[in-house]
C-alpha cells in the first residue's frame, strides 16, 4: 500500500477549481479573474461581440490600457507606439463600457502594466485562478494565485463562460536556499535558475518557488521570480501565500474587507504544500553563493555571473546549445573568453512587468543617487504602474533618476518589446526586462537582461558593470 502523501499548493488550488473531469489529462476549470489588455484582449472582446454573445460575469473581468499606449509624458487617449494601437485601444475602451467591465483607461490613476496592476489592486488573490492573454501572466503567482497566459480565442471562451479546459501539468518545486548577499536580487535568482534548467526545462510543469531565500523576498521580488516562469517554458509559477502576502493585499481596492477579509485569510492560510507532499521534480539553487547575473546571448538561458567571461559555444552541453551559442555571439557581437563586465552599452532601460515596481526603482535609485549617467548613454525609466510612479515621486526617486540623466516616463509596457518605436535599433541595451531575443527591443537590438541595480550601475559606467562596486 503506497503511503499516503500530502498535497501540494498547486493540487489544492487546482482541485478547488475543477468543475468537471473532461478526460484522463484535462479538467474544466473555474476561472475567477480574466484580465485583458488592449493588444490581444481587444481581439477577444471583438470576437465575442461579433458572435453576438456577452460576458457571463462582468464583475470578474478587468481590462487595462498598457501595451500600445505611449509612455511619453502628456500622452493622449490614443497616442500609441504602433499604427494599429489607436484602433485596439478604442475597441477595448468601447467594449469595456458596453459590457460594464472593470476598465482602467490610460489616464486612470490606477493604470499600469496588467501584471503590476492586478496584484497591486487586489484583483488577484491567493488561491484564485486568473488568466490573461499574455505569456507573462504567471507573474501573479507571486501573490499565491494560479495565473497563466491564454490566447485570444480562449479569452473569448472565458468571457462567455468563466471556465476553461486545461490539461493538468506535472509539479515542480524550486528551492532557493540560503541568503542573498547585498547587490543580489530576485532577478538574479530567476536568471540563475533559467541558466541551470534551460529555456525548455519547464515544459509541462507548474512550478512552486520555495525556500528561505524566497520567504525573505519582498512581494515585488516574488512577482519578478514568477514573471519569468515562461522563459523556461513553464506556464504556471507561484509562491504559496504567507503573512507578507496578506499584508501586501490588505486594504487593496478589490481585496475583501471586514469579515470577508477574515474569512478569506483563514482559507488562504490553508494554501500551502504539506510537508510530506511529493513533486514530480525538485531543484535546489544555492543563494548563498549567488552572484549578480547578466545574459550574454539571445535566450534567457544564455546567462552567467557578471564576473564570468563569455562562454565558448564548443563547451555547450549539446550540439543544439552549441549552435545557439555560435549564433548568439555573432548576433551579440561578442567573443568567447572575453569578460562580460566592461562590455560598452548604448542604452540602459528600467521598465516592464518583470522589474519596475517600487522596490526595483528604490534599488536603482540607491546606485544612481548623486551620480551621472555616462555621456552618450540613453537611460530610460518606465515605472510598472502609475501608482508605482506616484509612490516613487513621493519619495523623490524620480528626482534622483532625472538628476542622474534618466528619462522619467509614464507607465506602460514601453520599450520592453518592439511594438513600434525604433529608438534602440542596432544598439546594445542593458535592460530589466525578461526577453533578450533577437530584435526584441527593436531591429537588431542587442539586449542584456539584468537586475535594476546592474542596469543602473551600467548606465553610470557606460558599460556592463557590477553594482556592488558602486554601492
Ligand atoms: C503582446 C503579448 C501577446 C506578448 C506576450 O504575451 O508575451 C507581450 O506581452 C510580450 O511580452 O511579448
Ligand atoms: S512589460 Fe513586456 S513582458 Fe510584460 S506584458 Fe508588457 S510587453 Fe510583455
Amino acid at each position: 500500500m503506497k503511503p499516503p502523501t500530502g498535497t501540494t499548493f498547486f493540487d489544492k488550488v487546482w482541485r478547488d477549481h475543477v468543475i468537471a473531469k473532461l478526460d484522463q489529462e484535462s479538467d474544466l476549470i473555474q476561472v475567477d479573474r480574466l484580465v485583458l489588455h488592449e493588444l490581444s484582449g481587444s481581439q477577444a472582446l471583438r470576437a465575442l461581440e461579433e458572435a453576438g454573445r456577452k460576458p457571463i460575469s462582468r464583475g470578474q473581468v478587468f481590462t487595462v490600457i498598457e501595451h500600445l499606449i505611449s509612455t511619453q509624458p502628456g500622452r493622449g487617449p490614443c497616442d500609441s507606439v504602433s499604427s494599429s494601437g489607436p484602433a485596439m485601444i478604442q475597441t477595448t475602451r468601447d467594449a469595456s463600457k458596453k459590457y460594464g467591465l472593470h476598465f482602467i483607461d490610460y489616464d486612470d490613476p490606477r493604470q499600469g502594466i496588467a501584471h503590476v496592476v492586478a496584484p497591486e489592486l487586489g484583483i488577484a488573490f491567493p488561491g484564485a485562478t486568473l488568466v490573461c492573454c499574455d505569456s507573462h501572466t504567471s507573474t501573479i503567482g507571486g501573490v499565491g494565485a494560479l495565473a497563466w497566459g491564454i490566447g485570444a480565442s480562449e479569452a473569448e471562451h472565458v468571457l462567455a463562460t468563466q471556465t476553461l479546459a486545461q490539461a493538468k501539468p506535472k509539479t515542480m518545486r524550486v528551492n532557493f536556499e540560503g541568503t542573498l548577499r547585498p547587490g543580489v536580487f530576485a532577478k538574479d535568482m530567476i536568471l540563475a535558475l533559467i541558466g541551470t534548467i534551460g529555456a525548455q526545462g519547464g515544459i509541462g510543469y507548474a512550478t512552486e518557488y520555495a525556500g528561505s531565500a524566497v520567504r525573505d523576498l519582498p512581494i515585488d521580488g516574488r512577482l519578478t521570480l514568477c514573471n519569468m516562469s515562461i522563459e523556461f517554458s513553464c506556464k504556471y509559477g507561484f509562491v504559496a501565500p504567507d503573512e507578507k502576502t496578506f499584508a501586501y493585499l490588505k486594504g487593496a481596492e478589490f481585496s475583501p474587507k471586514g469579515a470577508a477579509w477574515e474569512k478569506a485569510t483563514s482559507y488562504w492560510r490553508t494554501l500551502k504544500t504539506d510537508d510530506d507532499a511529493v513533486f514530480d521534480k525538485e531543484i535546489t539553487i544555492d543563494c548563498d553563493a549567488l552572484e549578480p547575473q547578466v545574459t550574454w546571448g539571445i535566450s534567457p538561458q544564455q546567462v552567467g555571473s557578471i564576473r564570468a567571461t563569455v562562454p565558448r559555444p564548443s563547451q555547450a552541453v549539446d550540439k543544439e546549445a552549441n549552435a545557439l551559442g555560435e549564433r548568439a555571439l555573432t548576433y551579440m557581437k561578442l567573443h568567447a573568453d572575453e569578460p562580460i563586465r566592461g562590455t560598452p552599452i548604448d542604452v540602459a532601460y528600467i521598465g516592464s512587468c518583470t522589474n519596475a515596481r517600487l522596490t526595483d526603482l528604490r534599488a536603482a535609485a540607491q546606485i544612481l543617487k548623486g551620480r551621472k549617467v555616462k555621456a552618450g548613454i540613453q537611460a530610460i525609466c518606465v515605472p510598472g504602474s502609475t501608482p508605482v510612479k506616484r509612490a516613487a515621486e513621493a519619495e523623490g526617486i524620480d528626482k534622483i533618476f532625472k538628476d542622474a540623466g534618466f528619462e522619467w516616463h509614464e507607465s506602460a509596457c514601453g520599450f520592453c518589446g518592439h511594438i513600434g518605436d525604433n529608438r534602440f535599433a542596432d544598439l546594445r541595451v542593458i535592460s530589466t526586462t525578461n526577453r533578450n531575443f533577437e530584435s526584441r527591443q527593436g531591429p537588431k537590438t542587442r539586449t542584456h537582461l539584468a537586475s535594476p541595480a546592474t542596469v543602473a550601475a551600467s548606465a553610470i559606467m557606460g558599460c556592463i558593470a557590477d553594482a556592488r562596486e558602486l554601492s
